[in-house]
């Protein structure tokens, strides 16, 4: 759905993206992750056409972009940092204006598009106050609801949550899981890992201009090869595994073993009772540490 080779921007000395290769493939909810400053935006910005590269390639939907803008835009529903919207007019008002100036997306059907593009970003009750008026969270929804307005085969999002609450941030994450179900693919910005370990099943790690990682989320979280145990019988436990136990802290054990069922039976077997037991996963954080090394507290854990 989006495939860049060697994309390059420079601003005067700075290198803001730095030949980054990343792919998105058909169904993904795909985390852009990096610190702010990481050049995120430029790269959401270089993907829509908004700035052109220094040097590289970018396809989107099969599509050289900024060659075939006109024919790959249709299809993208598109948010970017700060959402653009004429402060004295209605939120609803807004959406139809930006749905007549934009291909495709018939007029018979507008106002219908608009209801259901509101409904869905939680708006659906929003009334006629301008959106001057709307709080940063509500000016995200209709940002989000302005990208939903042609029922796109690609959502590219930058930093999507800038500004809604928790509450808000699940209902959004929730929206975009629903969406991808539907068969939207959904590329997205983000700072904060959590967000990314949440919401998505392929994950690109961006420091400093260059693409550092992207893999499936479900690989890099794969099984250590370790597990963890919690028992009151620690001391019996240890006995019993032999060269297995890795570590122990209190009545919680790391033991290396592939398997929590036949290390489950093989404890209570010799009477140990166990209270807890699962096969250790790392987390995005560990992951994005190794890769980024010191200095990755750039990196928002959450917010
Ligand atoms: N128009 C511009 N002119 C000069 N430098 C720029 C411009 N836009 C971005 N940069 C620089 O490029 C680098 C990447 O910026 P970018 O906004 O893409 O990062 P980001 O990861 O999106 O950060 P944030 O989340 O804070 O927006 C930064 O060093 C920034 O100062």
């Amino acid at each position: 759905m989006i495939v860049t080779h060697a994309l390059t921007k420079r601003y005067g000395r700075t290198v803001a993206v730095d030949a980054v290769g990343l792919a998105v493939r058909e169904g993904d909810r795909y985390g852009f992750l990096g610190p702010n400053g990481s050049g995120k935006t430029t790269l959401v910005r270089m993907l829509l056409g908004l700035v052109y590269a220094t040097a590289g390639e970018i396809e989107v939907l099969g599509k050289p972009m900024p060659k075939r803008v006109a024919e790959v835009l249709p299809e993208v529903g598109a948010l970017v940092e700060g959402p653009a919207a004429y402060p004295h007019l209605s939120g609803r008002r807004n959406l139809a204006l930006l749905d007549a100036a934009g291909r495709g997306g018939g007029r018979r059907t507008r106002r219908r598009r608009i209801d259901e593009a509101l409904e869905q970003v939680g708006l659906g009750g929003v009334d006629q106050r301008p959106v001057k008026a709307y709080s940063l969270g509500m000016r995200q929804r209709l940002g989000l609801a302005g990208a939903l307005l042609r029922r796109p085969r690609l959502l590219i999002l930058d930093e999507p949550t800038n500004g809604l609450d928790p509450q808000g941030i699940k209902e959004i994450r929730e929206l975009l899981v629903e969406l991808n179900a539907g068969g939207t693919t959904v590329f997205l910005s983000s700072h904060l890992l959590a967000e990314v370990e949440q919401l998505c099943t392929r994950v690109g790690v961006v420091d400093r201009g260059r693409l550092v990682l992207e893999e499936d989320l479900a690989t890099l979280r794969a099984a250590t090869g370790r597990i963890l145990v919690g028992t009151p019988d620690a001391a019996e436990a240890a006995a019993v595994l032999d060269g297995q136990l890795e570590a122990r802290d209190g009545d919680r054990l790391v033991i290396r073993h592939g398997d929590p069922a036949a290390l489950n039976a093989l404890l209570v077997e010799a009477g140990v009772r166990v209270t807890s037991i699962h096969a250790e996963q790392r987390t995005l954080e560990q992951v994005v540490l190794d890769v980024t090394g010191p200095g990755s507290d750039r990196f928002g854990a959450a917010e």
